[in-house]
């Protein structure tokens, strides 16, 4: 049988003495869509942290496809909440720094990312900096530089929260595409009920602090999906159910 991309069990962390994860269990298999909704401050964080190697647990079964989370190199990309560009570089410098970190040479880690430059709509723009891009350019950057790392897991800490609603829509619109082209096992933080029904095949929903799953919701409608979902009444019945789940929570 494949190993999960991702399987968290029994997960504890403590900061400053401070309860935040108590008996997580969850899992993404490979090529799966997930994302997490929980309320602000529940912990969703703190776990992508223990994912990345920023946080410690107390305790917990942490895997990355079968293999235990320990020293080494990260097995995930991640794209943090805010602040993911450096604004003294170019665009296209930006876009290198993951695989740089990781130990690839500018140059070869250029060729890997000119590919990607076209489908994520940043052709013309390499040698621009963060700047004079429009936010969801910014953020297609940001997305491009976490992929091109070609991990087996990636993680997205509210990708769209600081973009207008315009953007934000269209940009779920073309994430929506993007993973049916691409395949990724995505795991995404929202606190966006409607974003994370239109992308996900499946929710897992935090309690307030300490985090635990509190419910986990399966979401199996046809793809591609577009904007036409959110006319359909079953989606309005399951984002009613979500909300209801995260309230209960
Ligand atoms: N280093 C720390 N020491 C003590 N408490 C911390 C530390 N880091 C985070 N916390 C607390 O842990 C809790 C969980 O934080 P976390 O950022 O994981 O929540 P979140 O669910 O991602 O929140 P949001 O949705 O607002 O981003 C918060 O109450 C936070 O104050």
């Amino acid at each position: 049988m494949t190993q999960p991309a991702l399987s968290i069990k029994d997960l504890d962390v403590t900061l400053g003495g401070l309860p935040v994860v108590r008996g997580l269990d969850l899992h993404a298999r490979a090529g799966e869509f997930v994302s997490i909704l929980g309320p602000s401050g529940s912990g969703k964080s703190t776990t992508f942290g223990v994912l990345t190697g920023e946080v410690s647990a107390d305790r917990g079964d942490v895997r990355i496809t079968g293999d235990a989370l320990h020293g080494g190199r990260s097995r995930v990309a991640y794209m943090p909440q805010r602040d993911a560009l450096l604004p003294w570089r170019t665009v296209l410098n930006n876009l290198t720094l993951g695989l740089e970190v990781r130990g690839t040479k500018r140059a070869a880690a250029r060729e890997k990312v000119r590919p990607l430059l076209e489908p994520f709509g940043l052709e013309g723009f390499e040698n621009r900096y963060p700047a004079q891009l429009s936010g969801g350019m910014r953020q297609r950057a940001a997305l491009l530089r976490t992929v091109a790392q070609e991990q087996p897991l990636l993680l997205l800490d509210e990708p769209f929260g600081a973009l207008d609603a315009l953007t934000r829509s269209q940009m779920q619109g073309w994430l929506e595409n993007m993973w049916e082209k691409y395949r990724w096992t995505v795991v995404l933080i929202t606190h966006d009920v409607r974003e994370a029904l239109f992308l996900s095949d499946r929710v897992y929903v935090f309690s307030p602090r300490p985090a635990r799953v509190a419910a986990e919701i399966v979401v199996d409608f046809p793809r591609p999906r577009t904007q036409a979902l959110f006319a359909d009444p079953r989606f309005a019945a399951l984002e009613a159910e979500l909300l209801q789940q995260l309230t209960r929570a």
